[in-house]
């Protein structure tokens, strides 16, 4: 109960910010809601009263008149603030959706990555989708609850005047709703593991239809009728799951509607007998008649209103839950950034993933040096990537420090830190501009540095093919003028974009891996001019690449199992030399293979 009122808190607090007018208009809207029909039920009753009465047709016109400009104004009020309402609902929504990306934009990457910290991004981000979910819904549903709540006094209230044994009957009807909707909402929660199952396959399967990654295989394999049946499948499994719902929604409308029938027929019975004794006019019967039908509604509407309320409560908490989280580095003011030249220790460096049993980092120690050219090889998973990670700040060690000529990265400010890195990860992806503001993404423009950078990643040829030179856009999703780079030209843009931020160090990752080899072979070339004057450290399993590095750290289960220089390691004759060896033989192979394929073909053969 304590969450609860918290998270209503909460959720007034967040409407207050977004419009503190907001409030007032819900306020309104309830009233207006209420007004609306009573004020129709009155003028039913007034204009059979004054008909009875036989008053002249002039003053009947100007009664209607007086009676007629208030429901005018409900009327309109209502119309004006259910337009409010849509209006400010879809802009509510983009509030509460804004708030969620910008705090997963601050978030530290500690806090984003994992399935558990996704999940959770997930939920709170669903809750804006639509209009039917919590805030795309919750305005709309406090106005339902208010003036439910609100009809449901007035119109027990004025039927108890009628009878007294209307409110035991109503007491009734009131339990036979809230046991039906307190069964729904069970039968709801035992079906939504098997519901969620199924709208997940279904959402997968229609994603996977529009992928462009599956066309191909679509086609070759012969899919369509696959697919079709899967879907087709999937669809039943979901009517199947929904069946009990589905009968139980049927038994609660029979029995409500037997209910509504019971309360009407006292309630005609009861005016009748009344009117006939000259308790009451005969204008009445219209009130109380009517009075039934609208509490019974109201009645049905309130604990409705009462249950979504209870869920979009709940639901609160998949917000709070996000938004409440704290962050994992040092967002304080912190020390200022060393000065260059940047030397890199790591002490004692361990790291497991969220989840992970074994560290993926496990007790590493190692100092970069000044300007030094540090090469990072290993297998697949061994750790290459997570160790840049780490040293870049995106992940935080479980144990040990890193420090920057000897300051822990602890007591920087980590926005600070990040100006030291200029990377090129693995995982490319590209915002809808055009080429040159990507390579500068916001900072100031120097042509010099520009231009250089375009020659240095391989961009300037690329570039000097499109029309619109480096004003061409390159999310063609987006600008159908624009162009899809191939993932070679992509990582050149990567690399342009990291040599204009101009930080001292230098991460590349694998940033060649989908280059031709002239390509790779150039940008190596270049790769040692354009880092000489930085720190930088460079992983790659073309081990043909990395040779010419200062020095070499190999890394075997998170764990740095060799050091030197090519030479060195190639003389200790373990794992580095065994990969250098294979890659070498398998270079040799295919040169010697392609070499024979070219010989020219004998004499007298068929051409
Ligand atoms: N976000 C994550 N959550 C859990 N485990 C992860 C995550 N990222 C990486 N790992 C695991 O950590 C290990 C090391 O991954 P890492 O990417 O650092 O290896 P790598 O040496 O760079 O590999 P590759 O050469 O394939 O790029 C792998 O077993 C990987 O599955």
């Amino acid at each position: 109960m304590k969450e609860k009122i918290r998270h209503s808190k909460l959720l007034i607090k967040e409407l207050y910010e977004f419009k503190p007018t907001i409030l007032l208009a819900i306020m309104f809207a309830t009233v207006f809601n209420v007004a609306l029909p009573l004020l129709q039920l009155l003028l039913s009753a007034f204009v059979i009263q004054w008909l009875l009465e036989g008053i002249s047709i002039g003053d009947y016109l100007l009664r209607l008149l007086l009676l007629i400009v208030p429901i005018g104004i409900a009327q309109m009020g209502n119309y004006y603030f259910m337009l409010y309402q849509e209006e400010n609902m879809n802009h509510f929504r983009d509030f509460m959706r804004n708030k969620i990306e910008t705090k997963y934009l601050k978030l530290d990457y500690p806090l984003i990555i994992g399935k558990e910290a996704q999940e959770r991004y997930n939920n709170a981000s669903e809750l804006t989708d639509n209009n039917m979910t919590l805030f795309g819904r919750l305005v709309t549903e406090i106005i339902e609850l208010c003036s439910s709540f609100l009809g449901v006094i007035l119109y027990i209230n004025i039927l108890s005047q009628l009878e007294s044994l209307f409110l035991v009957l109503v007491g009734v009807f009131l339990l036979i709703v809230v046991f039906f909707n307190v069964w729904q909402v069970k039968m709801d929660r035992k079906l939504f593991q098997a519901k969620a199952a199924n709208s997940q396959k279904l959402r997968y399967l229609r994603k996977v239809y529009g992928e462009s990654r599956i066309t191909k295989d679509v086609r070759i394999f012969q899919m369509k009728d696959w697919f079709k049946q899967v879907e087709d499948k999937t669809i039943a499994e979901y009517h199947r799951i929904i069946k009990p719902k589905v009968r139980l929604t049927w038994t609660e409308s029979t029995l409500v509607n037997l209910g509504i029938i019971g309360l009407s027929a006292l309630s005609y019975i009861r005016s009748v007998q009344l009117i006939a004794a000259g308790a009451i006019p005969v204008s009445s019967f219209v009130i109380f008649a009517g009075s039934v039908t609208i509490l019974a509604q109201t009645i049905m509407t309130l604990v409705n209103a009462i249950g979504k309320m209870n869920t979009s409560l709940n639901e609160t908490k998949k917000y709070d839950d996000f938004m409440s989280q704290g962050q994992v580095f040092n967002h304080e003011e912190g020390r200022s950034l060393p000065k260059e030249p940047l030397s890199i220790e790591l002490k004692n460096v361990s790291y497991t993933y969220p989840n992970n049993d074994t560290p993926t980092i496990n007790n590493v120690s190692l100092t970069i040096k000044p300007y030094e050219n540090l090469a990072i090889v290993g297998e697949n998973g061994a750790g290459k990537s997570t160790l840049t990670n780490l040293i870049a700040g995106l992940l935080k060690p479980d144990s040990g420090e890193i420090y920057i000529n000897g300051v822990a990265q602890s007591e920087f400010n980590i926005s600070d830190y990040y100006a030291l890195f200029a990377p090129v990860f693995q995982e490319k992806f590209l915002l809808t501009y055009s080429i040159k503001e990507t390579v500068i993404q916001g900072l100031p423009f120097d042509e010099l540095k520009y231009n250089r950078v375009l020659k240095q990643s391989g961009l300037t040829d690329i570039i000097s093919k499109f029309k619109s030179r480096d004003e061409t856009k390159i999310v063609r999703a987006v600008y159908p003028d624009g162009v899809n780079l191939s993932g070679g030209q992509l990582q050149k843009l990567k690399l342009a974009q990291a040599l204009y931020k101009d930080a001292p160090v230098l991460l590349l990752d694998e940033p060649t891996a989908a280059l031709d080899p002239i390509a790779e072979h150039q940008i190596y070339q270049d790769y040692f001019q354009f880092s000489k004057d930085k720190l930088s450290i460079f992983i790659s399993h073309r081990l043909s690449s990395t040779r010419f590095c200062d020095r070499i750290i190999y890394i075997k289960n998170g764990d740095i199992t060799e050091v030197g220089t090519h030479e060195e390691l190639m003389t200790k004759q373990k794992d580095y030399f065994k990969l250098y060896e294979a890659q070498a033989y398998y270079y040799k192979h295919d040169k010697e293979e392609k070499e024979e394929e070219d010989e020219p073909v004998a004499t007298g053969g068929v051409i």
